[in-house]
């Protein structure tokens, strides 16, 4: 299943528009071509209508923003939205200012998001604006720390309509009802920078190429992610390389990735509540 879905980047070549940070815009955009994808940058609020319009999904990245390109995100979204293009947003650094939050909490009210993709410290502030009680799990916070995301995750899924995943040593991939573990991935990925933003525009990538399998299509980006940090790293100790090789490696690792080839196989689960 996740040969074809991955099959399907190449055959459809799916257009993804990201209106993104200048940090890994180009990584990104890198990241799309390698996995089959076209990429186009575009945030002026003259044209990004237009461009969302020829698009197979549309990627909204908060890292690096500022008044006009917010303006163009709600447009592009909303664009989005009317013509069933899947939308995907990375809501980088929100905990960081005041003014990424305001605007991270107009997009979620305005522009409805097939997947949101973050680092357990930003869903977790995404979470905390929606209902407590229902969003945080009293008998989870007893269990273990991804006892605990996981609940904050499916219940973020259910408040916001969205797929959640929480990105880190573990990443968590959410819908209201069905939550998959992945367990790949390597701690040199967060040696630079980007990798959460590749992911996310990957992610843009599988839906727009299987917009009826959004869920699916989520959870092979996410093993597709992992599985190319960890082969980024192993090629990485054999040329004992530092951060600059990882750099390329892992943007190499997305571009050779072959699902059928995968060693040792997939290491994911679909998550069970004990209680
Ligand atoms: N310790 C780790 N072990 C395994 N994989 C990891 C680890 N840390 C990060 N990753 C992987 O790196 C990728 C990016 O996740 P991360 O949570 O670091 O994103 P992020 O914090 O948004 O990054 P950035 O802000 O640099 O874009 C994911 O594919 C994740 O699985
Ligand atoms: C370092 C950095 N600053 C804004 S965006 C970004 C890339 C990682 O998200
Ligand atoms: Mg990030």
């Amino acid at each position: 299943m996740f040969k074809q879905i991955a099959s399907k980047v190449h055959e459809v070549r799916p257009l993804i528009h990201c209106i993104t940070n200048y940090v890994s815009a180009n990584d990104c955009a890198n990241v799309l071509l390698a996995c089959g994808a076209s990429p186009i940058m575009a945030d002026d609020v003259h044209e990004v209508e237009e461009i969302t319009a020829s698009a197979q999904a549309l990627v909204l990245n908060l890292g690096t923003p500022n008044e006009s390109k917010f303006i163009s995100m709600l447009k592009a979204g909303q664009k989005a939205n009317n013509l069933g293009i899947p939308v995907i947003f990375d809501p980088v650094g929100i905990g960081a200012s005041q003014f990424r939050k305001d605007l991270a909490k107009t997009l979620l009210k305005e522009v409805s998001f097939s997947v949101i993709r973050g680092n357990a410290s930003e869903i977790t502030t995404l979470a905390t604006w929606q209902n407590h009680s229902s969003c945080i799990d009293t008998n989870a916070l007893k269990r273990s720390s991804y006892d605990m995301l996981i609940e904050l995750a499916k219940n973020l899924s259910e408040k916001l309509g969205s797929i959640i995943v929480i990105s880190g040593e573990e990443d968590i991939i959410s819908s209201p009802h069905i939550t998959y573990r992945v367990f790949h991935g390597h701690p040199a990925m967060s040696t630079i920078t980007g990798t959460g933003c590749m992911l996310t525009s990957l992610i843009g990538a599988y839906c727009g190429a299987n917009p009826t399998q959004l869920l699916q299509a989520t959870l092979a980006a996410t093993l597709a992610m992992g599985l190319s940090g960890e082969q980024a790293y192993s090629k990485l100790c054999q040329i004992q390389g530092g951060t600059g090789s990882m750099h390329i490696l892992l943007i190499d690792a997305i571009s050779l990735l072959d699902f059928s080839k995968v060693e040792g196989g997939l290491n994911y689960e679909l998550y069970e509540k004990l209680s």
